[in-house]
């Protein structure tokens, strides 16, 4: 059997008496999709963050592609794009520079209107950062995770609040990676259900549910992953406030 992408074993993160994370082990296998469900404070972005190393386990491992995202991290940097919910690029410059100079960190770099066209934002090429609308801020950041043709890819709240034909642009997107390896953290059923092959449910930090999205809803008795989620979760999901 080949070899799991990332391997997460038994990691644990508090924050001063919060736990966020609780004893989560969880594998992702080459090509895969995996997202990561939950309501709000379920410990996911926790999650992916220590997967990207910037943030370190208080106990447990995790390997991507057979490193260690902390002390492996300019090896890793090559590997992985991260996509995460804040974004803190610089403001002034323009679409255009920030994709030229995310390029200049890949030896294999996606053309720039490769990835301007993948996120819709090849008439915004020159407008500065600051002036985008967060959605655009957001696409753009999506662009900047997959300049570097990474083998893994980490997505933390792909398209909330974005609108339906951003979504579903977003959406291609990830549908276009074919061989890379996908974290995506949602809060979107739909989504979840469209894009990943299997879905590890989070719950008070802890990994409640990891199986295909059928077979979450089959094993919860389910109609559908929604109501399956509030059947294992016992908590509402979360809706997006501002999505059209
Ligand atoms: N930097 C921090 N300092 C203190 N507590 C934190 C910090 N980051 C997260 N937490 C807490 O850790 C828990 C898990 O947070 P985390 O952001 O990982 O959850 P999440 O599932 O991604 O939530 P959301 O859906 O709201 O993004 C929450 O209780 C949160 O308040």
């Amino acid at each position: 059997m080949s070899e799991s992408t990332i391997v997460v074993d038994h990691v644990h993160k508090r924050y001063g008496d919060t736990v966020a994370v609780d004893d989560i082990s969880l594998r992702v296998e080459p090509g895969e999709v995996l997202g990561v469900l939950g309501a709000n404070g379920a410990g996911k972005t926790t999650t992916v963050e220590m997967i990207a190393g910037l943030r370190v386990p208080d106990r447990g491992s995790v390997s991507v592609l057979g490193l260690d995202p902390r002390r492996d991290r300019a090896a890793l940097s090559q590997v992985l794009g991260v996509q995460l919910q804040q974004s803190y690029l610089h403001g002034a410059l323009t679409v255009a520079e920030l994709v030229g100079l995310y390029r200049t960190f890949y030896p294999d770099p996606r053309p720039a209107d490769e990835l301007l066209d993948l996120v819709d934002l090849r008439e915004q090429h020159r407008t500065r950062f600051e002036k985008l609308s967060g959605g655009q801020q957001q696409r753009l950041s999506i662009a900047l995770a997959l300049a570097g043709r990474p083998k893994v890819v980490i997505l933390d709240e792909l398209t909330t609040g974005l609108d339906p034909r951003a979504r579903r642009r977003m959406w291609s997107a990830v549908e276009s990676l074919r061989d890379e390896t996908v974290v995506l953290v949602s809060h979107a059923m739909d989504e979840v259900e469209r894009l990943c092959d299997r879905v590890a449910l989070l719950d008070a930090g802890r990994v409640i549910a990891l199986d295909t999205p059928a077979g979450i809803v089959d094993r919860a008795c389910a109609a559908t992953l929604e109501d399956a989620f509030v059947a294992l979760t016992g908590r509402e999901p979360e809706y997006e406030e501002d999505a059209a």
